[in-house]
């Protein structure tokens, strides 16, 4: 059971280039009748009534109708300068938000479980006495899932702008500039969130494998 949080909004990054996509916008993708950028809106409204999208001004135009029908209100920030990867689109969105947290989501990511911001909220703020920076899941494999996290949205858009201005494009780099704390897999489990949540369809191969499975 999912409950909407006034602390959280959410971000969908979505200012990549999708060249493993081919020439079609991942973004917009039609994965079983609906576009990856809705499914994502979509679950992160169980969570959140503010999302912003993060893309390049070019993108913006098809992005909207993509979310004409969503029910929140959404908004955009677009990228000031295109293609300076995803720590750029990320302190970008976040600097279009006003809430203590963000829940950030990649837009290639339509299976993202809302009910894991819940369990990463929850752990960052636990975490001494005014909560932690971010919360990210560490998957058994040793990968921080850093385009599926939880950040607080002041904290994590001053390590971006640092991150940057060390010549870094890494999220990874951000993530280490804050005081974070991680969720690890038996965590997800006892949760009852399926891994699956962090699937991202990169490719037209795995749109059509994903659209079967949705069949
Ligand atoms: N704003 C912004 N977002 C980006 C940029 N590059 C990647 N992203 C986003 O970061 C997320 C993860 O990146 P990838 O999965 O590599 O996406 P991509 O770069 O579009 O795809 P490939 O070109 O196939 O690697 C996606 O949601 C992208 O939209 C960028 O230069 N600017």
């Amino acid at each position: 059971m999912t409950t909407r949080s006034t602390s959280l909004a959410g971000l969908v990054i979505a200012g990549g280039y999708s060249t493993r996509f081919g020439e079609a916008d991942k973004a917009v993708a039609d994965l079983a009748g609906t576009p990856m950028s809705r499914r994502v809106v979509d679950r992160l409204a169980a969570v959140t009534d503010s999302v912003v999208i993060n893309c390049r001004e070019d993108q913006r135009s098809a992005l909207q109708d993509a979310l004409r029908e969503c029910d929140l209100e959404i908004r955009f920030a677009t990228d000031p300068i295109d293609d300076q990867g995803p720590v750029a689109g990320i302190q970008t969105g976040l600097e279009a938000l006003d809430r203590e947290y963000a829940a950030v989501v990649a837009c290639d990511m339509p299976f993202v479980d809302p009910a894991l911001f819940e369990v990463l909220l929850e752990r960052a703020r636990e975490h001494g006495s005014d909560g932690a920076d971010a919360a990210v899941v560490q998957l058994e494999d040793g990968w921080y899932q850093t385009t599926q996290a939880l950040y607080r949205t002041d904290s994590m858009a001053q390590a971006c702008g640092e991150t940057l201005a060390a010549d870094d494009r890494r999220i990874l780099a951000a993530l280490e500039r804050l005081e974070y704390v991680t969720i690890d897999e038996p965590t997800l489990e006892r949760a009852g969130i399926d891994v699956q949540t962090f699937e991202s369809i990169d490719t037209q191969d795995a749109l059509e494998a994903a659209a079967v499975r949705l069949e």
